[in-house]
């Protein structure tokens, strides 16, 4: 179910009061037609509010913005890195606690969507079918974000952020999206992040090198990233520490927390269950 976080009374009146205000700018005489126009939307929307409306209380409040009605109170931990860091790896790590959902990327839609496979376009022709993938990337991640869960943690691969503020920014900064394709997109997320709550308690960073990633991409052989060359997973490296560890690029949804990720999994995994405590403490914010 869905609501306006903060609409309540007031919220209702102030577009009970904006509708004839609409309707008098079509029609200054206030025809009969027009009237009924009015009248009609007046009543849907009533209707709508009634039905629908709920006033946020939880600890994630956002005046103004959509939310999920019931995941207020729910715990998000976002897991961020390179291109084959290890994040899968870690989030089936912390799948097995109980009070844990976990959600991957969904790449298997992004590799078929209706038979196409917009991951491998891109890779083949980034200028040409870049959008493509991005579009698909945000619709599919807002996805993940608004999905309803039953555990009070949700562990999330990724997020809508990190597609923009990371793979569609590389995209456009090393002249492969063309200007229009990164102002329509960005249109997209700017109305998203500002009308649709979606809250992160955590940002856990698997901090690796370049070198590792590639070295695990190899190892992992996923076909469409064959062609992926050190130098991307560089420029991806780059934007992540500008985000994540310098802060100075885009604005953070969340705290960070930073773990050392090119250690062998064994190391790994010891480090995932020592800073267990730390990550399930992230206050809800
Ligand atoms: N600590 C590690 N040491 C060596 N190989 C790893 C480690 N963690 C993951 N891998 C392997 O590296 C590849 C990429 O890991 P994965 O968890 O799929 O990364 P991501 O989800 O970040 O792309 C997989 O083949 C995985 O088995
Ligand atoms: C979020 C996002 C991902 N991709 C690409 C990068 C990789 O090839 C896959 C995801 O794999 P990972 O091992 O889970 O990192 O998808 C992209 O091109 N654009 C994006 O926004």
């Amino acid at each position: 179910m869905w609501g306006i976080a903060g609409a309540g009374r007031a919220g209702v009146s102030l577009l009970f009061r904006r509708v004839p205000r609409l309707v008098s700018a079509h029609c200054a005489a206030g025809c009969n037609i027009c009237l009924r126009v009015a009248a009609g939307v007046q009543t849907w929307v009533q209707t709508w509010f009634q039905s629908r409306a709920y006033v946020r209380t939880g600890p994630h409040q956002t005046p103004g913005k959509l939310m999920r009605i019931g995941e207020e109170k729910k715990m998000v931990i976002c897991i961020e890195g390179n291109i084959a860091s290890g994040k899968t790896t870690c989030l089936e790590y912390f799948s097995k606690s109980s009070n844990i959902e976990v959600l991957t990327e969904p790449v298997s839609k992004w590799r078929n969507v209706r038979g196409h496979n917009p991951l491998a376009l891109m890779y083949q022709d980034p200028e040409r079918w870049g959008i493509t993938l991005q579009t698909y990337i945000q619709l599919t991640l807002l996805d993940r974000h608004l999905s309803s869960i039953s555990a009070p943690v949700r562990m999330m691969e990724r997020s809508i952020f990190s597609a923009k503020y990371i793979f569609v920014e590389n995209l456009f900064r090393s002249g492969k999206m063309p200007e229009v394709d990164f102002a329509v997109l960005s249109e997209w997320f700017d109305w998203i992040t500002t009308n649709i709550s979606l809250p992160v308690d955590l940002i856990v960073y698997l901090h690796t090198s370049p070198q590792t990633c590639h070295e695990r991409l190899k190892h992992r052989c996923r076909e469409e990233e064959k062609v992926i060359p050190l130098e991307y997973l560089e420029s991806i490296h780059q934007l992540y520490e500008d985000w994540l560890i310098k802060q100075t690029s885009f604005p953070l949804p969340a705290p960070v927390l930073v773990i050392p990720a090119d250690h062998d999994l064994k190391t790994m995994l010891h480090l995932y269950e020592e800073n267990r405590d730390k990550i399930l403490a992230a206050p809800c914010v």
